[in-house]
């Protein structure tokens, strides 16, 4: 595989997409194919199985469920579109992979790490990003992000998960920090509760050096 693969990571709301597109914006000047997507999501089978994940009316979902339905989604979108566009050099900047998994589901449901690995593992062939970017946030900060993007109504728009009790959020916020701790070479933890320009000053200098180390 010649292409970069690069996740972001953190909380809901923590500033994700805002990033992506500005990376996006500055790889474009580069004169390099780029693929931007995210998780759950990113085909169209994977699309459809984020709309069953993530609609609130499926209250009843199982924690199995709703393990399996990420995995599935994610073995879609990794075998159809993520590893043939890194085969063809590209640089994929994707919202979301496998260290979702790990937070809010095994830390944030109570599942065993192992087990939503295993699952994961055989989903994605293996697939490790070459560079995650973690947004760092507390889950009180990330939320009011959210509400305000949704106009001020406490839960209007919010999805099945991001209507989780805060606890939820502060416990899949201390996983990131976590795996972020323990998987330093890959992971760059950075402190997204700053001002845009500042969060996007410290990746993309961070890409650049990673890009360097490519060439
Ligand atoms: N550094 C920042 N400071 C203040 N507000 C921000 C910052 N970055 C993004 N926002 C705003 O916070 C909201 C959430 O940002 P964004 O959609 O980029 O987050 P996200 O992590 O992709 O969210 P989601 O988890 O829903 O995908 C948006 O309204 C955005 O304009
Ligand atoms: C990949 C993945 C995602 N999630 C959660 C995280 C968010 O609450 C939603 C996705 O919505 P977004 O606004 O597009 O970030 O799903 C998860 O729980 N597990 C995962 O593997």
């Amino acid at each position: 595989m010649t292409g970069i693969f690069i996740t972001f990571e953190g909380p809901d709301g923590a500033g994700k997409t805002t990033q992506i597109n500005r990376l996006a914006g500055e790889i474009a000047k580069l004169n390099r194919k780029i693929v931007f997507t995210r998780e759950p999501g990113g085909t169209r089978i994977s699309d459809k199985i984020r709309s069953i994940i993530l609609d609130p009316e499926y209250a009843e979902m199982k924690n199995q469920a709703e393990v399996l339905l990420y995995a599935a989604s994610r073995a879609q979108h990794v075998h159809e579109k993520i590893i043939p566009a890194l085969n063809e050099g590209s640089i994929v900047l994707c919202d979301r992979f496998i260290d979702a998994s790990v937070a809010y589901q095994a830390h944030g449901l109570g599942i065993s790490v192992d087990t939503v690995l295993m699952i994961n593992r055989f989903a994605s062939s293996g697939l490790i990003p070459t560079r995650t970017y973690m947004l760092d946030i507390p889950a009180q900060e990330s939320l009011k992000r959210l509400h305000k993007r949704a106009g001020g109504d406490e839960d209007a728009g919010l999805d099945r998960i991001e209507l989780r009790k805060l606890e939820y959020h502060r416990t899949v916020r201390e996983a990131f920090l976590g795996i972020a701790k323990e998987q330093s070479d890959r992971v760059l933890l950075v402190n997204a509760n700053r001002g845009e320009e500042e969060i996007a000053a410290d990746i993309l200098a961070d890409f650049y050096r990673l890009l360097d180390q490519q060439n």
